[in-house]
């Protein structure tokens, strides 16, 4: 039985990096100047999350920062996306004192280890104020070397890499003061107070001021000493509160697409779009290394292929294939009329331990393939409530678990029928990840 190793299973959204034109900001337009970022950092980056506000322009009575996508909070998949970044010390997330439990929550479920958690303010500069302050309480923002460097970034841009960070980070270190940068889709116009046109702008002479952004400690934390009370209320940019008060002339870099923040309700429904598109969409079929369950799964795997599904073979996930574990692949446990959950019980436990935190939820589905004339809850051991027990208990660790049943059949055009069946289930069941048939057997 050939087993062919599973390609990368997560495709990497992500745009091609654009040329990295960057620039200073002069308080009019930016010079094109190009920059390259360090391939490492070698100087301690804390992280500060505003997450403080309430959400208002996307209508829903919940917070976006803590609206569900695939299971997971919005400010789950920001935190994760800093977490994974090994040179990144510390992450405060500024919450409203409403949402500090919540907050919590979310913490010890997804099993997030750098963040802590100050309160929000009544502005987004008062929130990252906050959390600036709270870095420099136990010195954590100066190193023995000087300040590090802390990057803000809004907890509602979950599509942030660590290559555009180090860039961000290296700016800043640099000069003080670096942002992320967007070209305008729209033209800036000015209005007159009658709500007639002014004049307009120049849209090339113009960037939008996205997220990250990173400064030297000491000089965001001097612009918040300093800032007025009219900043702190109405501003809404603190390369501009580095520029005013430090004299700290931000290094704009011009970022990738992914940068948007959520803002409305359609960018939650835009950011699920996102995230699923990332997700694998093949999966590993562990057979056991049996010949029946190889036979099904060489069937399984050119039905998945006529459908543009890559599914690759293994026996097993243990000893030197246990690396499989760690690839956040989906699985199919092929079970030939094994009528209880032993196996695919084992390869849930077995998941959980290897990554107790994945980014996304995985999908594990269990086929179970029973002979032509058995009926559908024969033989099982477990009743198919078992199967919903242990699915509610997986989904809590962001495992999805589905059921198929293949009936075997001695005909020949039936059986390809019903793996052809199966294959267009595992693949809607990997594409959608829908909760509502978490935990059901259905049938091919
Ligand atoms: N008092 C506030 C207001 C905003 N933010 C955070 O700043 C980021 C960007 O702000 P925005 O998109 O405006 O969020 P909201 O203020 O929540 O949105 P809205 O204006 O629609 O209410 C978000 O992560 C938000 O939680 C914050 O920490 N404290
Ligand atoms: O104004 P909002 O609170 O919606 O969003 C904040 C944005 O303005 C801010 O994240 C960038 O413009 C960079 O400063």
């Amino acid at each position: 039985m050939e087993v062919r190793h599973p390609k990368v299973q997560n495709k990497r959204t992500g745009p091609g990096r654009p040329a990295n034109p960057g620039g200073f900001l002069d308080g009019h337009a930016c010079k094109g100047v190009t920059c390259s970022a360090a391939h490492s950092v070698d100087f301690p980056v804390s992280v500060v999350l505003p997450a403080g506000g309430t959400g208002e322009r996307t209508g829903l009575q919940t917070p976006k920062q803590f609206c569900s996508v695939l299971g997971r909070p919005l400010i789950s998949y920001t935190i994760q996306a800093f977490e994974r970044v090994p040179w990144i010390q510390r992450i405060v997330v500024a919450v409203a004192k409403e949402s500090t439990d919540l907050m919590a929550d979310i913490i010890r479920r997804f099993r997030h280890q750098k963040v802590q958690v100050v309160s929000g303010g009544s502005t987004r500069h008062r929130s990252i104020c906050n959390g600036v302050m709270a870095l420099g309480e136990d010195g954590e923002g100066m190193a023995p070397d000087g300040p590090g460097v802390v990057i803000i970034h809004d907890a509602v841009r979950p599509f942030v890499e660590e290559e555009f960070l180090q860039k961000i980070a290296t700016a800043a270190r640099e000069h003080g003061a670096a942002g992320a940068i967007r070209p305008l889709v729209s033209t800036v116009i000015a209005t007159t107070s009658e709500g007639f046109l002014d004049h307009s702008l120049e849209r090339a002479k113009y960037r939008a001021s996205e997220m990250p952004q990173g400064f030297s400690y000491d000089v965001i934390r001097q612009a918040y000493q300093r800032c007025s009370e009219t900043d702190f209320e109405f501003g809404t940019e603190c390369l501009h509160l580095a520029l005013q008060y430090c004299g700290t002339n931000a290094k704009l870099i011009e970022g990738p697409p992914t940068l948007w923040k959520v803002t409305y309700r359609k960018d939650l429904a835009a950011a699920e779009s996102v995230i699923k598109e990332s997700l694998s969409e093949s999966a590993l079929v562990i057979t056991g290394g049996r010949a029946s369950a190889a036979a099904l799964a060489e069937a399984l795997q050119k039905a998945a292929g006529a459908l543009q599904m890559g599914l690759d073979l293994v026996p097993d996930v243990t000893a030197e294939n246990s690396r499989y574990l760690q690839t956040e692949s989906n699985f199919i446990q092929v079970s030939i009329n094994d009528p209880c959950l032993s196996e695919v019980e084992a390869l849930i436990q077995a998941l959980e331990e290897a990554n107790p935190a994945p980014l996304h939820p995985l999908v594990v589905i269990w086929m179970r393939v029973v002979g032509e004339d058995e009926a559908s809850d024969s033989g099982m051991v477990a009743p198919a409530s078992a199967l919903v027990d242990m699915a509610s208990a997986a989904k809590l660790h962001q495992i999805l678990l589905y059921g198929i049943q293949i009936h075997q059949s001695k005909d020949s055009e039936r059986r390809d029928r019903s793996v052809t069946r199966a294959a267009q289930i595992v693949r809607v069941l990997i594409r959608e990840r829908s909760p509502a048939l978490v935990g059901q057997l259905l049938q091919a």
